[in-house]
């Protein structure tokens, strides 16, 4: 099978898949979610995936891609994700509704727990799964641990996804190919990359084959139904991440608490955000020697955030301690984590 074919090749069914699993090997022809003319009389599929995968492992960022715009923070710190957030791919023939979660880990915290019961909750409601794994790492426990939780799952069909090819050869990716197909059945293994957008096409279009038929839920041109709101505090907390180290970027949260355009300055919006972190000594750390630290990630945020609303922005970002957090059930509901 050639990779990045047209997407009327891909009409194989499940069964058939099932057969050949491996969708191409990375390399070949890029494109993102450029597939989808409908065959004449194909009916149009319009349906819900999701991406599990350890932390780290590149979901976000394969959902931005696909999307084609920046929908989920990403960062080289595992356990970025923290809500569950929708990106919307539009083609002709489909719409695709990408769920974005938090890794399943094993749980630490209260907060872990929370976010464990999150995604397994999506897990049954949406119409296919991708288990992302990356190319250029070994698989190990932690891997396998979501594989036999997801695939226990069965009412929802997985697609397994080979991630970050671009870092690895071609031997290295039909290596990983040959060792994701011996974790599960998967109904079909899909090697891409999300950095030089390779196989997203093929990627789209395998999903799409699990979704019901129906028509769009969403309008052309909407990408995400997160409410703005969420969307800064989130790149507000992506700024954050940067260079700190340890535990900290578990200890951060944000919380927006007004968004608006300044009286008489239709072109500018203030917005006046808190950062919480759990203890006095990582307050010290976020705002930095003289405010500087403080200083630059509300320099890069409110630069995101100007890309992502198309409007200038005055932002406003304080500090806060809110003790242990992320263990403590009233805080967490005050922080936007609900049960
Ligand atoms: N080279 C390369 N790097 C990638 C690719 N996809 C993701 N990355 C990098 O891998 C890191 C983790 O990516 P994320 O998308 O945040 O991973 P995630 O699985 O969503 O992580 P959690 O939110 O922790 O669950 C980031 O530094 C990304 O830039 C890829 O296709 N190629």
């Amino acid at each position: 099978m050639t990779a990045g074919r047209d997407a009327r090749d891909a009409g194989t069914s499940a069964k058939d898949s099932a057969r050949d699993p491996v969708h191409g090997a990375a390399g070949g022809a890029p494109g993102r979610a450029a597939g989808g003319s409908p065959g004449a009389g194909a009916p149009h599929r319009t349906g819900f995936a999701c991406f599990v995968g350890r932390p780290n492992v590149g979901k976000s960022t394969l959902m931005n891609a696909l999307v084609g715009t920046k929908v989920a923070i990403t960062s080289e710190k595992p356990q970025t994700t923290r809500r569950v957030i929708r990106g919307i791919v539009h083609r002709p023939d489909s719409q695709l509704i990408i769920v974005d979660t938090p890794g399943l880990h094993r749980p630490r915290t209260l907060l872990g727990e929370r976010l464990d019961s999150l995604v397994l909750s999506t897990l049954t409601e949406v119409d296919v799964i991708g288990f992302c794994v990356p190319a250029n790492e070994r698989i190990g426990k932690g891997d396998r641990f979501i594989a036999e939780k997801v695939s226990a799952i069965r009412e929802t069909p997985v697609v397994a996804v080979v991630t970050k090819c671009d870092l690895a050869s071609k031997k290295e990716i039909a290596e990983q190919l040959l060792a994701v197909s011996r974790l599960a059945d998967f109904e079909d293994i899909v090697p891409v990359s999300a950095q030089t957008n390779e196989q997203l096409d093929v990627l789209t279009d395998v999903l799409v084959k699990h979704l019901p038929e129906g028509p769009p839920l969403y309008l052309d041109g909407e990408l995400t139904d997160e409410p703005e709101q969420v969307l800064v505090g989130e790149l507000i907390r992506e700024a954050a991440l940067e260079g700190v180290r340890d535990e900290l970027p578990h200890s951060i949260a944000v919380v927006v608490d007004e968004m608006h355009p300044r009286p008489g300055r239709e072109d500018l919006l203030d917005i006046y955000a808190v950062m919480f972190v759990e203890r006095p000594s990582q307050k010290a750390i976020v705002i930095g020697q003289k405010g500087e630290r403080l200083k630059q990630v509300g320099t890069k945020a409110r630069k995101q955030i100007e890309a992502l609303l198309g409007t200038r922005v005055y932002l406003d970002l304080h500090v806060k301690v809110a003790k242990d957090w992320q263990r403590d059930p009233k805080q967490l509901r005050r922080l936007g984590f609900f049960d």
